[in-house]
């Protein structure tokens, strides 16, 4: 058999990742892509899914592409850009929270942008301090300098506008406070072998004993509502692949419950696919207060008709929702906890629903990047290109991101689909099928035994 290089290998995968992605805008009747594009290209709002073969395409050449940057970057650059990555964290914070990116839209001329001393001016910021986190920012594609000391945004940062998904994300506090405190908790003479909630990262930058979500909703009501804010961010991104590629007519007519449903985004998205279906939303008081307010506001019909139940409820708690009908939903819950603790989750769903109900465990499911992933139905599965791992590389980022920052917040983790299965078994349960779909997030279709 003929060897090709490392190099050929990847740049031919490339090239023909590059190349589906062009022929797929082509078909569709999509404009080519544009960074220096001052509004937003059709498939970055998150209404317009790609197709499959583009969304494969752009995963395919996403992770050709950081493979060929590990392969000739210098390494103590790479280690640099990560170290002092923490400053692209922290200006696109300042960009946000000063306003530049709605400045910069408000321009006379949008493409052109506007020059440090009239962002000054407009937003009582330093010029020459500005210039600084600007630069770096449009190092990194955020913005454009259009001539010296002129800046304008690019496509990209379209989605740090004020209420936009991105800005949302942006806004949510103390990230930063939490990964400072990382090691000490991985370290810590008490914890180090903890699986305890309170034993993490978190309760060591906060100083407190409470549990993150308590310490939220009981002292820092406005953080926890741009907390909310970021979830509901991450669920509208996420979810519409989902909403799309995963068959929720099998469930029509049976009723769903939204276990820790928090704001209700999930349910929001699938009262208007499923309309023989009733759904109840559970979660604490705070939450559910919020999810009210979104459901009267956003679904007053099937809201006043009562296809919509609010309950206040705790998941360690005996389920009140009883009978094989029922489809539980766990999206983003068994995340945030330990391996006990999300068995017990788990186990109240299954004693609750009993003998044929069903669990949907929504998750980032992460696929140890050597091995091939499992199979599944999906037309997602490609051959695995050489060279490219089997979770992508940075296409799965943001589950290996989410799982750092669940250890740190609630000494939790994303999960393989076999520690998965390993929980359901536990909770007297089987995984029936993994859904991999146009979306960072998978359905773990379960089935109560
Ligand atoms: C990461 S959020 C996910 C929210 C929602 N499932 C979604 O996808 O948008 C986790 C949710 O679990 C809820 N939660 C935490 N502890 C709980 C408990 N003991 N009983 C019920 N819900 C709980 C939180 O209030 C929060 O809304």
């Amino acid at each position: 058999m003929a060897s090709i290089s490392e190099l050929d290998s990847l740049q031919n995968t490339f090239n023909a990742a590059i190349d589906t992605i062009r022929e797929e805008l082509k078909a569709n009747g999509l404009p080519e892509l544009s960074t220096l594009s001052t509004v937003p290209h059709p498939y970055d709002e998150g209404s317009k899914l790609p197709s499959t073969k583009f969304y494969r395409a752009r995963d395919t050449a996403i992770a050709a592409l950081t493979r060929l940057d590990a392969l000739i970057q210098d390494p103590y650059k790479r280690i640099n850009q990560v170290v002092y990555g923490v400053y692209e964290t922290a200006a696109l914070d300042v960009a946000v929270k000063t306003g530049v990116v709605d400045a910069l839209l408000e321009a006379p001329d949008v493409s052109r942008g506007l020059s440090l001393a009239e962002l000054q001016s407009k937003l009582d910021v330093d010029a020459a301090k500005l210039a600084i986190l600007l630069r770096l920012l449009a190092s990194k594609g955020w913005f454009h300098e259009t001539s010296e000391g002129v800046f304008a945004v690019t496509r990209p940062s379209l989605q740090l506008r004020n209420g936009s998904n991105g800005w949302k994300t942006v806004l949510t506090p103390g990230k930063p406070k939490v990964a400072d405190s990382l090691y000490d908790m991985i370290t810590h003479p008490q914890w180090k072998y903890s699986q305890n909630s309170k034993e993490t990262a978190y309760q060591l930058a906060h100083n407190t004993d409470l549990i993150m979500f308590e310490h939220l909703y009981k002292y820092n009501a406005d953080t926890a509502k741009l907390f909310a804010n970021s979830i509901k961010a991450l669920g509208d991104e996420l979810t519409p692949g989902i909403l799309e590629d995963f068959p929720w007519s099998n469930f029509e007519g049976r009723t769903i419950v939204d276990c820790g449903g928090g704001q209700g985004s999930m349910t929001l998205l699938l009262v208007p696919r499923l309309k023989e279906t009733k759904f109840v939303i559970q979660d604490l008081a705070g939450p559910i207060e919020l999810a009210k307010k979104n459901v009267e506001v956003m679904l007053p019909e099937a809201w006043k008709a009562g296809r919509i139940t609010l309950e206040e409820h705790d998941f360690f708690t005996p389920q009140t929702q009883t009978g094989s009908d029922k489809v539980f939903i766990f999206r983003w819950v068994l995340h945030d906890w330990p391996d006990d603790e999300a068995v017990k989750i788990l186990s109240g769903a299954a004693k609750g629903g009993g003998k044929g109900a069903r669990v949907l465990i929504i998750e980032f499911v992460v696929i140890p990047g050597t091995v091939k992933p499992v199979e599944s139905q999906t037309p997602l599965d490609d051959a695995l290109p050489p060279y490219i791992p089997a979770d992508y590389g940075q296409v799965s980022t943001i589950a290996h991101d989410m799982g750092a920052h669940m250890l740190a917040i609630l000494n939790a983790r994303e999960r393989t689909l076999a520690e998965y299965e390993s929980l359901v078994n536990r909770a007297g349960m089987k995984v029936v099928k993994l859904w991999n779909m146009r979306s960072s997030l998978s359905v773990i279709e379960v089935e109560v035994l």
